[in-house]
């Protein structure tokens, strides 16, 4: 039984890893997730310079999840590049991943001319639920934004990209974001993102759990796996067979894996969770899905990705 999987014409030793965000911010983290079993690592999103980010509180987990409205901390554009290349000659077998979330498109084509100058030779995460212009939605949901960004992208940017979707709840809005991702040579989509501005209350003192957003924020964890799911299937019913899926979302045990690539994930993205178990969650989800698919009779993700039957 094999855990490893290929993304893109990349191959990767294990089919999971963090998702961008938690555990990734400092060089410490990241070897920290380098020297795990994950597969690869995904940085924090960046922007162009670093940015502190939301007053705490701005995260608080829970039983079944936890909310955040963190605001993009991170240490800014050139440390998560500089550490990225600097592991491509110390740990040449691993493929990882940068993820950036500038706040405007101009930020973001700002970074990806960076990154497609540099000698950075793993993937690109473009993050659509950057903050779109006022009074617009984020640009996940304004597909006429998404549009005109990977139209932007794509006019110079050569390396392997993909894209880090928030959560769609109509049928129709699935149709129409893979109508317009199908037009791009994307290397992959990344579904979902924290389901966004939940609100999550002590009532002991009546009070909201975080400080931004008057208490709203994105919500991870088990709270999701339904959501994240159904976009991972209905993405992939919908995209073309080369765009490959990272499923992210609800994952706390081998079996929540194993349904995302049941569902057509390639790769899968631990957040919640690693928050609270930390990098050595991966011995245990590697071994609990090893035994899934042993007990199941699969020798590789390849035997039952996308293969979810319907009743
Ligand atoms: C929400 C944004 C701040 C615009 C992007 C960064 C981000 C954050 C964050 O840094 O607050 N939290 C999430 O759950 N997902 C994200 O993509």
């Amino acid at each position: 039984t094999t855990l490893k999987t290929t993304l893109a014409g990349y191959k990767f030793d294990n089919c999971m890893m963090n998702a961008a965000g938690i555990r990734c911010a400092t060089v410490t983290d990241l070897a920290g997730l380098r020297d795990s079993r994950a597969g690869s690592l995904v940085t924090k999103s960046a922007t162009p310079q670093p940015r502190d980010g939301n007053p705490e509180p701005r995260m608080r987990g829970l039983q079944y999840g936890c909310i955040n409205s963190m605001g993009l901390p991170n240490h800014g554009f050139d440390y998560y590049l500089n550490f990225l290349l600097e592991e491509q000659k110390s740990h040449p077998q691993q493929t990882n991943f940068m993820s950036i979330a500038g706040t405007t498109l101009e930020d973001d084509l700002s970074m990806l001319k960076q990154i497609q100058e540099s000698a950075f030779a793993g993937l690109t995460e473009l993050n659509l639920s950057c903050p779109n212009v006022p009074g617009k939605p984020q640009v996940g949901y304004d597909f006429d934004a998404v549009e005109r960004y990977l139209t932007a992208v794509f006019a110079f940017f050569k390396k392997p990209l993909g894209v880090k979707l928030p959560p769609y709840f109509d049928l129709m809005h699935f149709d129409q974001i893979t109508a317009i991702l199908n037009q791009y040579p994307l290397a992959f989509v990344n579904s979902i993102n924290s389901v966004g501005n939940g609100l999550m209350i002590d009532p002991e003192s009546e009070t909201v759990l975080i400080k931004p957003k008057g208490g709203f924020g994105g919500i991870g964890g088990a709270y999701i796996k339904p959501t994240a799911l159904a976009n991972v299937r209905a993405l992939a019913q919908r995209l073309n067979p080369g765009i490959a899926i990272i499923g992210t979302g609800g994952v706390q045990n081998g079996m929540d894996i194993f349904e995302h690539i049941l569902c057509g994930a390639s790769m899968v993205q631990v957040g919640t969770q690693l928050g609270f178990e930390g990098p050595k969650i991966f011995n245990r989800l590697s071994q609990e899905l090893t035994r899934i698919m042993a007990a199941k009779g699969y020798d590789s993700i390849a035997d039952f990705r996308g293969k979810l039957k319907t009743l």
